[in-house]
């Protein structure tokens, strides 16, 4: 049995996530999960949701709250639309939790001690109109590297290049608007990154088989331009995790708190604590700490590809910088952007489907499937309404749902809710068996290689591979002549039906569960061995013919939903 240790991105706070950010990170994450635990593996899938940073702090002020109320309430909103979409955490915790908080200033002093911080003293943007200075998100203005006019002091979004809000154009404050902006002399801390260069390559070099987007946009940051810079880890704001070294006090950064980027991460660790805290496992460190067992734990990572940079580099320099043995990530699975009719999802706009939308539509399977079946992999996607509907009419109800309901509800008319004897399989039968055989290792080769897309396709491939067989052996006329030849044809179905509720799990675990039901079935063990798996539902064991599985998305509703979301969310 081998040990999954499994991440996805953590969410931010401040509001509910579009359908871009769950297929970016957290569901093909919860996919992964569900595929290494159907094959029997341990694993520890962890979230959180990422409660520091100026955003939080404008969302909250904006909601009339304070910051810590309003990131409590939106981490219950979050969690509990997790739940929605059946998203497998074994645990969702907080970056603001104490554990969080105490790890983080644990890191900071490590990383002191080891000459891995200096303190800088500089120039911040300070706004006299706000009484405060202007980190991050509270400054926009114009990129230097591409003239995006909205760029962020902390980044660019539309080139990505990360930032300093002394290098925007024409800065105003987002708060008031002010442009009266003022230098004014402050210090801070750096995360020396840039002597790490040549560790934090060597270590990437040695990951294997990485997607071509991880690396790329990791040797970007390592090599463009002067090479890896060294990056600000502190702010002054007040919602955060307190500067201190270790548990002292870090003389000089009272009232700074760290950067939530800095912060972020760790909660990967401070998460698997929180797990134990909430009495959920009695050892984290077997997950994370080399020294303790997890040497040989597999971690994968998921996520966009603007948190890449900070998971290729920024995190494995505060790991390897600290010279404690902490467990660094094996693989990172990053996904480019899903777009949504024509235009970009976004939060702050409102625009797109968000997931409590999503909920209201249609139960979580059909997004799950549709989402993981057209994930940004290789490149940009698009969400399109009549894909949507397309897709699920003709993958999930033409396809599998049909399959399920011919296939049972001729079992009942002509044999009753039960497998039926007699017969035997023959030629037919040894076909598909052996195609589904060699389909089921492809299915497995793309999920361990999480590729999701083509794992989709192949789980496509056997689903429409019953439907073919089902077409072609004609149970209906076989009836009539050879009774028992329609039984076995029957029994066989029956079967796959059996298969399908186990491999397709991963993806869409309701109707798993409701076919597991249908079957009266105690677990869904992986097929290790097909033919044998083809045979496990004996003659006379009973079932239930299941409701339909999924109701075809008609054009007048594609309709009504196009017009509801093309606008923006109030
Ligand atoms: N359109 C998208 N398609 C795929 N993944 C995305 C998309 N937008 C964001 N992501 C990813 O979603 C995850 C969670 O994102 P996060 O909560 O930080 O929001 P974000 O990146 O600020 O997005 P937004 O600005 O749209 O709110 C991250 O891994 C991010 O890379
Ligand atoms: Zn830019």
């Amino acid at each position: 049995m081998a040990r999954h240790l499994i991440t996805s991105a953590i969410p931010y706070i401040n509001g509910i996530k579009h359908l871009g950010n769950l297929v970016g990170s957290q569901l093909p994450a919860d996919l992964f999960a569900r595929y290494q635990r159907g094959r029997g593996h341990e694993v520890l899938f962890l979230c959180a949701t990422d409660e520091h940073g100026t955003p939080a702090e404008l969302a909250a002020a904006k909601a009339g709250q304070p910051v810590a109320e309003y990131c409590a309430e939106m981490h219950d909103v979050q969690a509990k639309i997790a739940q929605g979409f059946r998203l497998s955490f074994d645990h969702f915790g907080r970056s603001s939790s104490p554990q969080n908080q105490k790890l983080t200033q644990h890191f900071a002093g490590v990383l002191a001690d080891r000459g891995l911080i200096r303190e800088v003293s500089e120039t911040q943007m300070y706004s006299p109109t706000d009484g405060r200075y202007l980190p991050d998100r509270y400054i926009e203005g114009t990129c230097p590297n591409c003239g995006f006019e909205s760029a962020r002091g902390d980044q660019c979004d539309n080139c990505t290049k990360q930032l300093d809000p002394v290098d925007l154009i024409n800065p105003h404050s987002t708060i008031s608007g002010a442009t009266d902006l003022e230098m004014r002399e402050t210090k801070h801390l750096y995360l020396r990154q840039s002597t790490m260069k040549d560790e934090l390559e060597k270590w990437i070099d040695t990951r294997e088989g990485w997607p071509v987007l991880t690396t790329s946009i990791a040797k970007k940051w390592l090599n463009d331009g002067d090479g890896l810079q060294d990056r600000g880890i502190t702010r002054d704001l007040d919602w955060g995790v307190p500067v201190k070294k270790g548990d002292a006090d870090w003389p000089g950064m009272e009232g700074k708190v760290f950067y939530v980027w800095f912060d972020a991460p760790i909660e990967y660790i401070a998460c698997a604590q929180e797990w134990v805290d909430a009495g959920k496992g009695d050892d984290w460190s077997r997950w994370w700490r080399t020294d303790a067992g997890a040497e040989d734990v597999t971690y994968t990572q998921f996520m966009g590809k603007d948190n890449v940079p900070f998971h290729t580099l920024s995190f494995p320099a505060t790991i390897l910088g600290s010279g404690e043995p902490w467990k660094l990530v094996d693989y990172i699975k990053s996904f480019n952007y899903l777009n949504y009719e024509g235009g970009q999802f976004s939060t702050s706009r409102g625009r797109g489907v968000f997931m409590d939308q999503a909920l209201e539509v249609l139960p979580s399977d059909y997004w799950r499937w549709w989402l993981l079946s057209h994930a940004p992999e290789s490149s940009d996607a698009e969400f399109t309404w009549e894909n949507f509907q397309a897709s699920v009419n003709k993958d999930l109800s033409d396809v599998l749902g049909n399959f399920v309901s011919r296939v049972t509800k001729f079992c009942r008319s002509k044999f009753g809710e039960e497998v039926p004897a007699g017969g035997s399989y023959g030629p037919a039968e040894e076909a598909l068996i052996a195609e589904l055989t060699e389909r089921l290792t492809a299915y497995q080769g793309h999920m361990d290689a999480i590729e999701v897309r083509k794992a989709a396709a192949e789980l496509r491939a056997i689903w429409a591979a019953g439907n073919e067989y089902l077409q072609s052996a004609a149970p209906w006329a076989a009836f009539k002549e050879d009774p028992d030849r329609a039984a076995a044809i029957v029994r066989l179905s029956l079967n796959l039906i059996r298969l399908y509720a186990v491999l397709s799990a991963p993806f869409i675990p309701d109707t798993s569960d409701v076919l597991k039901e249908a079957l009266k079935l105690d677990s869904l063990d992986w097929p290790e061995d097909l033919p044998e798996a083809l045979n496990a539902l004996a003659p006379g064991a009973t079932f239930t013919v299941p409701e339909n599985l999924f109701r075809k998305i008609a054009d007048e509703e594609r309709e009504d939903w196009q017009a509801r979301f093309s606008g923006t969310r109030g």
